[in-house]
């Protein structure tokens, strides 16, 4: 339980991180404005997809969350996909061949998508091209991962393997205690030797960039960033690394407050909750190392994002490949060894079915 005292000056409680009663109210109404922005955002079809500005984005994005997939997941995993959405990743999870799948949203409107797409959704287009049924059995749940204690709530579902928070992470660190809950959540739940999957803003980039621009507001065809007045001289305290908000707007795609992540500070407090470093990569970066390999080059292939399918054109135009520069992508592994005689999850003796409305738990914090 988190220890608060009264402020004297205004009598409204202050937690010892410095967040009073307001501040916390403020936070959990932006959490909110999130997930209705994400919970908005309807599923779209095949053709629209395909129609999208970003399209080529989409899938080099898809092409580095399969990469992460499957350098580390082995057969059988039980996996916690923290900040789910709609189900993108689920069919990745299927090619790894999972045990079994907790996911997580706090977007009531995407946890269902979440939950038809689980369930053999006809406007997805594998399910209409003929792919089979997902094969691992799953759970879903609808609920803040940054302010809930998922431990109570999923520890007859865990130890699990893997944990994966695709491009979510950054929500988490609006104040010290959402970030500390998110990184809380990973430790608790995760098996020692188990990994943390997972991508999110490059604050480096984003700060450089707000840098180099003229006012507050940077960006090109496909995205713009922008700070408020607060940030003018374009420099971030040290000593309050959490809070930093800017508005992100990606065509197509996003358009909510996000928070700056200062990647040493990140690394440094999830070393806190026996999380250590593996690497963190930015997206360029994590392109030029895993094209050299060739089972890579070949989905990348497949999906289409950097080649026509000739591997001679690039399809990705340089304002998308300039988004795909804000971003990295990182890997933590839980301190400990592994207990070679653990048992698998019970879940994963589970035959998948099919996920009913009533299925979803709900949780308010
Ligand atoms: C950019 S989407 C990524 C979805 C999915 N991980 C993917 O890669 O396709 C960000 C997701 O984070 C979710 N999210 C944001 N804040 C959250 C929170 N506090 N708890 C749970 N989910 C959250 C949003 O609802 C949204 O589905």
């Amino acid at each position: 339980m988190r220890r608060s005292y009264e402020s004297a000056s205004n009598s409204r409680r202050i937690d010892r991180n410095g967040v009073s009663q307001y501040q916390e109210e403020e936070h959990t109404d932006l959490a909110r404005r999130v997930a209705d922005h994400y919970s908005a955002r309807s599923k779209q079809t095949y053709s629209e997809r395909e129609a999208s500005p970003i399209i080529h984005l989409k899938k080099l994005n898809n092409w580095i969350k399969s990469v992460l997939i499957q350098l580390y997941t082995r057969p059988g995993d039980v996996v916690l996909d923290l900040a789910c959405g709609k189900g993108g990743d689920l069919i990745k999870w299927d090619k790894a061949r999972v045990g079994y799948y907790v996911g997580v949203d706090i977007a009531q409107g995407s946890i269902q998508d979440c939950r038809t797409r689980y369930n053999g959704d006809q406007n997805n287009h594998h399910q209409r091209r003929g792919r089979s049924r997902l094969t691992f059995p799953a759970r879903l749940l609808c609920a803040d991962c940054f302010e809930v204690l998922l431990d109570a709530v999923l520890r007859d579902d865990g130890p699990f393997d893997i944990f994966s928070c695709q491009f979510a992470m950054h929500y988490s660190w609006s104040t010290e205690a959402r970030a500390r809950r998110a990184l809380a959540n990973v430790s608790a739940l995760l098996r020692p030797g188990g990994t943390f999957i997972g991508t999110m803003p490059d604050a480096n980039v984003i700060t450089q960039k707000l840098r180099e621009a003229q006012g507050l507001t940077f960006g090109n065809s496909v995205y713009s960033i922008s700070f408020d007045e607060e940030y003018d001289e374009k420099r971030f305290n040290s000593s309050t690394p959490f809070g930093i908000k800017y508005k992100f707007h990606l065509e197509d795609a996003v358009d909510c407050p996000e928070w700056i992540v200062p990647f040493p500070v990140f690394k440094s407090l999830a070393e806190e909750y026996g999380l250590e470093l593996v690497f963190v990569k930015n997206f360029h970066e994590f392109v030029d190392e895993y094209m050299k390999r060739p089972e890579y080059a070949e989905l990348m292939r497949r999906l289409g994002a950097l080649s026509d399918g000739n591997q001679v054109t690039c399809t990705l135009s340089p304002d998308e490949w300039e988004v795909a520069y804000l971003y990295s992508a990182f890997v933590l592994k839980k301190r400990g060894e592994p207990d070679p005689k653990r048992r698998r999850a019970n879940r994963t003796n589970y035959r998948p079915t099919q996920i009913s409305k009533d299925d979803i738990l709900y949780i308010n914090k």
